[in-house]
């Protein structure tokens, strides 16, 4: 590693900044602020750019949430519509847990109320449930929902707030029970909404955020814990160039490399099963063919590779013809021990029947 004056010069790794967004907390649990500089991006889009031009080594990006599903302007750079990212591999997931908080500043006793506060305070958040109807077939609930959320002060004199559209959909059930028909801001980043509500003077802004953020802009709590169900968890993947020097890499980051290289002692390697893998594939269909796109999947069962994602975008070609993303449980086809054979056989598969393809990384799982 080169060294300067300062010390050794450390690789940097990209993130959707500013510092304390969700980003940088899952940024922070992988790569190490020894070894790397974290530096933060004003989009998801740069982070892409970055990697792909060199100035940064890897990138964080947010893939999904289980609340909230795609985050799409990931998908969008993914989908690379335009061919200039056509070295960047995926090479590693991050899973967050995702705790957000409704940061902005106490009202002081005297402070004005806001004109709708009175009617906004009759709204009970038990009835502020939405009142569609159950469909008949719909299963009990079984998963927690996040309906104790309460404020921890009064909120009567906040007026708008900030945050990520992700946060937002994260937060709906919370919102509208305490601060329904509230003007709403979208911004880059959750960080970025707790920097704006904290620059209004008035302090009738708020920010939907981490709880991180109240610490770096000075911002009280005003609630605590408001996503809409306590599993509320997000996934990042981390983006890397693939003619990148993968040795710099964090362990887990790195084993599909050296696995691929034959740098794993042969008990390392058969510790490896093909379902502690992931890989992430790009692929279009002949639009005019019926059932193109269950050929292609049919490659995978046939395979018995389980799949563990499925996402389209339009492919902006020409109106309503769309890209598609899958995700599976599989390693590589290169695997020496057999089990790349059902990959190998998927991928055969996948270039009869779809009209292009790319793979876009393989990667250790790390949660089921
Ligand atoms: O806004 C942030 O703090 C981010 O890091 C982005 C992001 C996202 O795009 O999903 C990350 C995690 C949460 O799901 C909410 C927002």
């Amino acid at each position: 590693m080169a060294s300067s004056e300062q010390g050794p010069v450390r690789p940097k790794v990209a993130f959707l900044g500013p510092h304390s967004s969700y980003s940088h907390q899952a940024t922070k649990s992988v790569f190490s602020e020894n070894d790397w500089e974290l530096s933060p991006t004003v989009t998801i889009k740069e982070i892409f750019d970055v990697v792909q031009s060199g100035d940064a080594k890897a990138g964080v990006v947010p893939f999904e949430n289980s609340t909230h599903g795609t985050v799409n302007f990931t998908l969008d750079a993914l989908a690379d519509r335009q061919g200039i990212y056509n070295s960047l591999i995926v090479t590693g997931e991050i899973y967050l847990d995702v705790h957000h908080f409704l940061l902005g500043r106490r009202k002081e006793p005297g402070d004005a109320e806001k004109p709708e506060a009175a009617e906004a305070e009759t709204v009970e958040p038990e009835t502020a449930e939405p009142e569609a109807a159950e469909p008949e077939t719909a299963e009990p609930e079984t998963t927690p929902s996040n309906t104790k959320s309460q404020p921890l002060t009064s909120l009567s004199h906040i007026t708008r707030i900030y945050s990520h559209p992700q946060a937002f959909g994260q937060t709906s059930a919370f919102v509208s029970a305490h601060l329904p028909g509230i003007e709403t801001v979208e911004t880059s980043s959750t960080s970025r909404a707790a920097q704006l509500a904290a620059a209004d003077p008035t302090g009738a802004s708020a920010a939907i955020a981490g709880e991180i953020a109240a610490a770096t802009t000075g911002l009280d709590v005003l609630a605590a814990d408001i996503q809409d169900r306590d599993d509320n968890t997000t996934r990042f993947l981390v983006i890397f160039r693939e003619d990148g020097d993968a040795d710099v890499l964090p362990h887990d980051l790195y084993v599909p490399y050296a696995a691929r290289k034959g740098d794993l002692t042969l008990e390392e390697l058969t510790g490896l099963q093909r379902s502690m893998f992931k890989s992430l594939l790009r692929f279009t269909v002949p639009h005019d063919t019926p059932g193109a796109l269950a050929d292609v999947l049919d490659c995978f069962r046939t395979a018995e590779l389980n799949l563990t994602s499925i996402n389209s975008l339009p492919s902006l070609e020409r109106p309503f013809r769309y890209l598609f993303f899958v995700e599976f449980e599989g390693d590589r086809p290169g695997r020496t021990d057999g089990s790349g054979d059902a990959v190998r056989a998927a991928y055969e598969g996948i270039a009869k029947a779809a009209k292009s393809w790319k793979k876009l990384g393989t990667w250790m799982k790390q949660r089921d």
